[in-house]
């Protein structure tokens, strides 16, 4: 689906019926915006530095109208899974190479190298499964 009519965004003159895409992907790392924007900083979300409605240089699920519908889902999903792969399992990397984070090509953002690695039930995951 392309834009319904002309317009100006950021300067930039849009035809009407043009495919505008968003790059999160840039924007996401932009040192403009972001201390350090390729380091593990957790502590950055912290104390509600970023306010979703008025600011939008974190998107992850899109923004707008046809900003992702599953969003709440996935937020609650993902510190779930998480939470729950490192409860129940026991973690070990294969051989002792640090993990190459190299980041692969593809929209899904795939690691260069995949990752493999050992996991083992915990005690507790076999008493929660039984
Ligand atoms: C971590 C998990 C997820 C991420 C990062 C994610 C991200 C996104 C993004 C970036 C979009 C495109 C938004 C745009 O065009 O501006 C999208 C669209 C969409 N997502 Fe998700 N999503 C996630 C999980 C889910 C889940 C759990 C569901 C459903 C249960 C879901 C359903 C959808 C649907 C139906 C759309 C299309 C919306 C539309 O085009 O109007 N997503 N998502």
């Amino acid at each position: 689906m392309g834009s319904s009519d002309h317009c100006t965004l950021g300067g930039y003159h849009i035809p009407k019926d043009t495919m505008l895409l968003v790059n999160a992907w840039a924007i996401h790392r932009d040192p403009k915006l972001w201390d350090e924007p390729t380091s593990f900083k957790p502590d950055r979300f912290e104390n509600g530095e970023i306010d979703h409605e008025t600011n939008y240089k974190l998107m992850p699920f899109g923004l707008g109208r046809r900003s992702c519908p599953g969003m709440d889902l996935a937020r609650r999903a993902v510190g779930l899974v998480l939470g729950s792969l490192i409860q129940c399992f026991e973690w070990k990397r294969v051989g002792q190479k640090e993990i190459d984070m190299t980041e692969g090509k593809g929209v899904t953002m795939p690691k260069a190298e995949p990752l493999e690695a050992l996991c083992k039930a915990r005690n507790m995951a076999n008493k929660l499964m039984s």
